[in-house]
């Protein structure tokens, strides 16, 4: 059985009588157990309303989300979810950001700081638990993110152009962060980019959607080996990464 089931979603923001927007429409796709799918897509084609229907950060107009079969109901700590501005609470400490997250789990405050600690380890920020946003980078904030989504120990990881707002050396570093720690985890991974590079790098499919109404246009395998983190250079000089690519790139053109 697959993961998480995306079955004939539709969503229309509006009235659909009276001009309202469809930004998916009839979309379904199964992602697989410790799969990494990339999403991409023109902009306005319905990547990130997809992304947020899945986490149940917003309602659908048609169609279901199952995880492991069983539709879903609103937000479920099966799923964690990384914004592409961080989303960070600007008056909490980077370790207060991971509690408060967490409590809605009701577990016991010594747990929920030590799940914190824990996960801002695994980001490489251990000595930063009680800075403030604002005294960290944007890289850092997002690990912070990134740390936050973890620490719930979600099945699903959700990400919405988590490097979208990142100059380009971070978000190679950033990159390579995510993806050492996807393959060390397995976790299901979902991601939302515009980068052509980053979906060939990181997914195992990438799914391309067509502008307006959002539709799927097509499914491309990236049949690369893993563990890919830190072989950046060696993975983009494969035949695999630059038939991949070049694919993506003449499909995205034709949709644009
Ligand atoms: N809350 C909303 N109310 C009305 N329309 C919305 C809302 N959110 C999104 N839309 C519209 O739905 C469509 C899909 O938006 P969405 O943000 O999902 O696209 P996207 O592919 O993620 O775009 P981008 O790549 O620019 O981030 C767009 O036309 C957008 O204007």
């Amino acid at each position: 059985m697959p993961k998480l089931q995306v079955n004939h979603l539709s969503k229309v923001f509006g009235d659909p009588k009276n001009g309202g927007v469809v930004a998916l429409d009839n979309v379904s796709m199964d992602v697989t157990e410790g799969e990494v799918v990339a999403i991409v897509g023109p902009s306005g084609c319905g990547k990130t309303t997809l992304l947020r229907i899945i986490q149940g950060l917003e309602t659908k107009s048609d169609g279901e989300i199952r995880i492991d079969g069983q539709p879903t109901k609103g937000v479920g700590f099966d799923r964690g979810f990384v914004f592409q501005q961080y989303g960070l609470l600007p008056w909490m400490t980077a370790k207060q950001n991971i509690t408060f997250a967490l409590e809605p789990k009701k577990i016991p405050k010594q747990e929920r700081i030590r799940k914190a600690k824990e996960a801002l380890e695994k980001v490489g920020l251990k000595d930063f638990e009680d800075s403030y946003p604002r005294q960290l980078s944007g890289g850092m904030q997002q690990r912070v993110g990134i740390a936050r989504a973890l620490a719930i120990e979600p099945d699903i990881l959700l990400l919405d152009e988590p490097f979208g707002a990142l100059d380009a050396l971070t978000r190679e570093v950033l990159q390579n962060e995510i993806l050492r720690l996807i393959e060390e985890m397995r976790k299901t991974v979902i991601f939302v980019t515009h980068s052509v590079d980053e979906a060939v790098y990181l997914a195992d499919r990438i799914v391309l959607m067509s502008p307006r109404p959002g539709q799927i246009k097509t499914i491309i395998p990236v049949e690369i080996p893993r563990p890919r983190a830190q072989k950046a250079e060696e993975v983009r000089g494969t035949q695999a990464y630059q038939s991949v690519r070049q694919n993506l790139w003449r499909q995205l053109m034709e949709v644009m």
